[in-house]
C-alpha cells in the first residue's frame, strides 16, 4: 500500500518528487486528481488552506484503487522562534486547529470549548520519533490556520495559546481530517521558509525551504515506506 502525500501548491509537490531522481514523474489521472507517482509515493497538490487540502486529501483517498496506509501533509510553514529557525526542518507531533473556534469577551474558546468537533489530530509517536531520528527535524505542535499570522502579537498570542508550538501552516488539519475519515494515521512535515511574526515578505527563504523538503523526504522514504501501525491507538 502506499503513501499519499498532499501538498498546498505544485512547486512543493515537485520538492517532495525530486527527492526521487530519475526526472519529473508523469502526472496520473485518478477521476480528476492530478497524481505525481515518486518511489512508493502518490503526491498530490491539494490547494492552499485546511478547506482546499481537506476536499483534495478526501477524493485522493476514496478514489484510490488500493487504500493508502498514510497521508503526510507537506510543505514550507512558518517557525516560531526560537524553535524553528527559517531553513529547519519541522515534523508535528500535533496537528492542531488554532483558529477554528469562537472570539469571546474572555477571548478565544476552541472548538471544542463549544461543544461540538475536534480541534486536534496526533501522527503515531513512533513514526514522528523514526522521522526525527532520520532527519533532525524540530519536533512539536504544528498550527493550522486559515489567516497567516502577520504580527508579533499575534505570534505571541498564538504560543500563548499553544506553548509547544514550532510552526504554523494552512493545511495539515485539513488533510488530518480527511485521513481520520478513512482511518489512515496522518504525519505533518514543514519547511520553514519564515518566522511567525511580523510580515517581511524581503526576508522569505522559499528556494531554500523546497530544498529543505527535497532533502526530508530523500531521507524519510524509508522510514515511511519501513514503518507499520502498530495498533489502534496509532503508536
Ligand atoms: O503575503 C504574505 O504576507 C504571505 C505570508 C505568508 C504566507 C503566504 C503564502 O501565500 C503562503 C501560504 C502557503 O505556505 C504555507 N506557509 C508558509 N509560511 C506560512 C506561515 O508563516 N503561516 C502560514 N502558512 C504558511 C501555507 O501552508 C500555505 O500553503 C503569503
Amino acid at each position: 500500500m502506499r503513501v499519499l502525500v498532499v501538498t498546498a501548491v505544485p512547486v512543493e509537490r515537485d520538492a517532495v518528487t525530486r527527492a526521487f531522481g530519475d526526472g519529473p514523474p508523469r502526472p496520473h489521472f485518478v477521476r480528476g486528481a492530478e497524481i505525481h507517482r515518486a518511489g512508493g509515493f502518490d503526491v498530490l497538490a491539494g490547494g492552499a488552506g485546511p478547506a482546499a487540502a481537506a476536499a483534495s486529501a478526501a477524493f485522493a483517498l476514496a478514489a484510490a484503487p488500493v487504500p493508502y496506509r498514510l497521508v503526510v501533509s507537506a510543505g514550507i510553514g512558518g517557525g516560531f522562534a526560537p524553535a524553528a529557525p527559517v531553513g529547519s526542518l519541522v515534523v508535528a507531533s500535533g496537528i492542531v486547529a488554532a483558529d477554528l473556534g469562537a472570539e469571546t469577551a474572555e477571548g478565544f474558546v476552541p472548538v471544542t470549548g463549544l461543544g461540538f468537533g475536534r480541534d486536534r489530530y496526533l501522527p503515531p509517536r513512533s513514526l514522528v520519533r523514526e522521522v526525527v531520528s532520520a532527519t533532525g527535524a524540530v519536533s512539536g505542535k504544528v498550527l493550522t490556520v486559515s489567516t497567516v499570522t502577520g504580527s508579533a502579537a499575534r505570534a505571541a498570542a498564538l504560543l500563548t495559546a499553544h506553548p509547544s508550538a514550532v510552526a504554523e501552516a494552512m493545511e495539515g488539519f485539513g488533510v488530518a481530517e480527511a485521513a481520520e475519515r478513512f482511518g489512515v494515521p496522518v504525519l505533518e512535515l514543514r519547511a520553514v521558509s519564515n518566522a511567525v511574526g511580523p510580515r517581511d515578505r524581503a526576508a522569505w527563504r522559499i528556494g531554500e525551504a523546497l530544498s529543505v523538503l527535497t532533502e526530508a523526504f530523500g531521507k524519510i522514504a524509508p522510514v515511511l515506506e519501513g514503518w507499520t501501525r502498530h495498533d489502534r491507538h496509532l503508536d
